[in-house]
């Protein structure tokens, strides 16, 4: 398994350009199996688990072309010939429950395997279920794999979120594309990639009104057509590297940036002494004077802190001036990155979903473990902050959500290095 090593240096600058957004195009890809016309996105970032949809949707029968070097994806759903979300690709990857709404709004019956929990919590799928049967679904677990029916089509429903779920949000905006009538979802999700999903949909000739709020309403079409649409930027790629000079000096231009990408997460900044200004090409971010101040972070839905910063923004509190305290509010076991911190010197006391973290004054480099994907990059940033040389274990899950880590980070003067293991 590949490894990184960081040696922490000086002030970072120049620009790094932030690519489409992993989790928008991974809802965006099964949008495909809607249509029996041709879905291009623009903008597809070049990431593992890019392949690993394709690897699904190929499984089901969709045809998928990577072109200009994987930006742009080419895919065609006329003939499914499978129906069936296979464990060995759907355990690969949570996101893989997104094909479920979309085969069954298409076809009337589906068949995909439970994806299981992952490391950062038990993460199950109840409210993507319950949504769709809120539509019509009939719907049967056996043997790990939800089996799922609609003989006479979905039909629209009202269906209320108990807790906010992108991914249910995502499933059900894209099942009601094609049900007969009207379906209203209530406290939706409000991420930026919901927006794009239904700027995508629209696009393909869906009729949806109030994504971005908390009610979405859906008036079902007899058949969607293609689309050509470019991915959104990457908001959490790009909060990640707005946090690199803010931790490490300097000034680093975020290429594709945008301020209402980032809800609560620019707040934060300011209050933290990070200066961040909007140019002609994106964002552009440097330390105000002296250290950081310790701000108090509480992760929640769109536009609130997004729990999938909260690792990075934890590498930065380790050398803040101050005490802060986080908490995780949105999955029960996000903190993995707090002991591989400590390992560097950090202050950190976890208990529970609450970490209170003592700024020092530097970190050390350490040998350390990425036990997730933005863990994974937490201690990317640590590292390169850090007095000597940090080397990041098991980097694997980078690979999933950051591309040309090495590369981006590299050009605006880090030194980083990959090193290929067996
Ligand atoms: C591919 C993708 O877009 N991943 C993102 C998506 O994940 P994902 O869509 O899986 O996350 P959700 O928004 O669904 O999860 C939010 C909370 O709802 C719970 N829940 C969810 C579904 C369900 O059926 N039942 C249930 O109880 C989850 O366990 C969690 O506690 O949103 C998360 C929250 O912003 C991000 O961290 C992930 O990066
Ligand atoms: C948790 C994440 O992704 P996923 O939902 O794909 O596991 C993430 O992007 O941080």
């Amino acid at each position: 398994m590949d490894s990184i090593i960081v040696k922490g240096n000086g002030p970072l600058n120049g620009q790094i350009p932030i690519a489409g957004a992993k989790n928008a195009c991974l809802t965006l890809m099964p949008a495909t199996l809607l249509s029996d016309e041709p879905l291009t996105l623009t903008n597809a970032p070049r990431l593992s688990d890019i392949k690993t949809m394709s690897a699904l949707l190929q499984s089901l029968g969709c045809e998928v072309s990577q072109l200009q070097d994987g930006q742009v994806l080419v895919m065609s759903s006329h003939a499914l010939d499978n129906h069936v979300a296979d464990y060995d690709i759907v355990r690969k990857m949570r996101a893989s429950i997104l094909v479920l709404g979309p085969m069954l709004a298409r076809d009337g019956h589906a068949v995909v395997s439970l994806p299981g929990g992952c490391a950062i919590g038990a993460r199950p799928v109840d409210l993507h279920l319950k949504a769709l049967e809120a539509m019509g679904a009939e719907l049967e677990l056996k043997e790990g794999y939800v089996h799922a029916k609609a003989p006479g089509g979905l039909k629209g429903g009202t269906f209320e979120f108990p807790v906010v779920s992108v991914g249910a949000t995502e499933n059900a905006l894209m099942a009601a594309t094609l049900a007969k009538g009207t379906t209203v979802l209530k406290n939706a999700a409000r991420e930026p990639e919901i927006v794009d999903l239904a700027d995508c949909l629209r696009r393909m000739g869906a009729q949806i009104e109030g994504d971005g709020t908390d009610t979405i309403t859906i008036q079902g079409v007899d058949r969607l057509g293609g689309a050509t649409h470019p991915v959104v930027t990457d908001r959490i790629e790009l909060g990640t590297y707005m946090l690199a000079p803010a931790i490490c000096g300097g000034e680093v231009e975020c290429l594709g940036g945008r301020i209402d990408l980032l809800g609560a997460f620019c707040e934060k900044l300011d209050e933290a002494g990070i200066a961040v200004t909007e140019t002609e090409k994106g964002l552009k971010v440097a330390r105000r004077n002296g250290r950081v101040r310790a701000v108090d972070v509480t992760t929640e839905p769109f536009p609130g802190f997004p729990t999938d910063l909260q690792a990075q923004m934890m590498a930065l509190m380790c050398t803040a001036e101050g005490t802060s305290v986080l908490e995780e509010k949105i999955f029960e076991n996000r903190f993995m990155h707090a002991p591989e911190l400590m390992r560097m010197g950090a202050e950190i006391d976890v208990q529970g979903g609450t970490a209170t973290v003592t700024g020092v004054e530097r970190l050390k480099g350490a040998p350390v473990m990425a036990t997730d994907l933005r863990a994974s990059v937490s201690l990317i940033l640590a590292g390169l902050a850090a007095e000597g040389e940090t080397i990041v274990n098991r980097v694997y899950h980078l690979d999933r959500g950051y591309e040309r880590v090495e590369e981006k980070l590299g050009n605006v003067g880090a030194h980083i290095e990959r090193v290929s293991g067996q």
